[in-house]
């Protein structure tokens, strides 16, 4: 069961050539699940998702996908099952923004096709899903920070795969901004998406998480439901500074 997850790691080491950063990594991600990774700066959290993603190898275990395995999958393959929102758009080139966001459609669609009506259709319903419509012509090279990271998100959103992977995905969002992606994710869990994220912010993942992974210098520290594993008392061990924890109006705990 567990191995047919839209995402599962077993007995998974990742690191960088002979540096082990973290080992014995162990999830099943589910339909419709959120699942939040937090961890101090430089733990490994970009390269976990990056070995889930199978774009750094990893050092010792497997990943799978849909039960297969992540190292016997094609690229195509790979990208019809899990969407990638990194933390930076690296591109030279001028592409408009709906351009990137139609670089989505592109896992779905042969070597020598082009985008069809529909593909520009799911572009646009992406673009505007993020309220971002309105630089669907403009180069990304003019965008800020955090307009890129928008037209990423809508990207992801246009692949349609049953699982995405965001590397901090608010992080240079504003207030605005911000409630907007953390909507669209509730939304694509609703829809049936697996979503992994990383954040620095605990209350991000007590806001939208079902499940938290706690990676710390000597490894994953904590793993489970949210309500039960994101406590003060392990964050204050994770991040080694004294947290405490209070309740919001809206139910929701907080951290400070
Ligand atoms: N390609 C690479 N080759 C060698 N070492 C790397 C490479 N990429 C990252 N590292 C190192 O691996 C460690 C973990 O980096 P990573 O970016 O995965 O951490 P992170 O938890 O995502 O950090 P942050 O919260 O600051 O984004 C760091 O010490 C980093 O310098």
């Amino acid at each position: 069961m567990e191995r047919l997850a839209p995402l599962s790691a077993r007995d998974l080491t990742i690191g960088h050539g002979t540096r082990v950063l973290a080992q014995q990594i162990n999830f099943a991600l589910q339909a419709h699940e959120i699942m939040a990774l937090l961890g101090p700066n430089g733990v490994g959290k970009t390269t976990l998702m990056r070995t889930l993603l199978g774009l750094t190898p990893a050092l010792a275990g497997a990943v799978y996908v849909q039960g297969e395995d992540l190292s016997t999958l094609p690229r195509r393959s790979v990208a019809r099952h899990l969407a990638h929102v990194p933390q930076q758009l690296s591109t030279a080139f001028a592409y408009s923004a709906l351009d990137i966001v139609l670089m989505g459609a592109s896992s779905r669609l042969g070597p020598f096709d082009r985008p069809g009506k529909a593909d520009i259709a799911a572009a646009e319903t992406a673009l505007d899903r993020l309220g971002i419509m309105d630089l669907a012509a403009q180069p990304v090279t003019r965008l800020s920070g955090g307009q890129r990271q928008l037209v990423l998100i809508a990207r992801a959103l246009t692949q349609g795969a049953r699982c995405i992977l965001m590397d901090e995905p608010t992080a240079s969002l504003d207030i605005a901004n911000r409630r907007a992606v953390d909507a669209a994710i509730r939304s694509l869990a609703a829809q049936g998406t697996a979503v992994l994220l990383s954040s620095h912010d605990p209350d991000q993942a007590v806001a939208l998480a079902d499940h938290v992974l706690l990676l710390g210098r000597d490894g994953v520290i904590a793993q489970g439901a949210t309500d039960e594993t994101l406590t003060a008392a392990a964050l204050s061990d994770l991040y080694g500074t004294q947290l405490q924890t209070g309740t919001r109006p809206d139910g929701n705990r907080y951290f400070y």
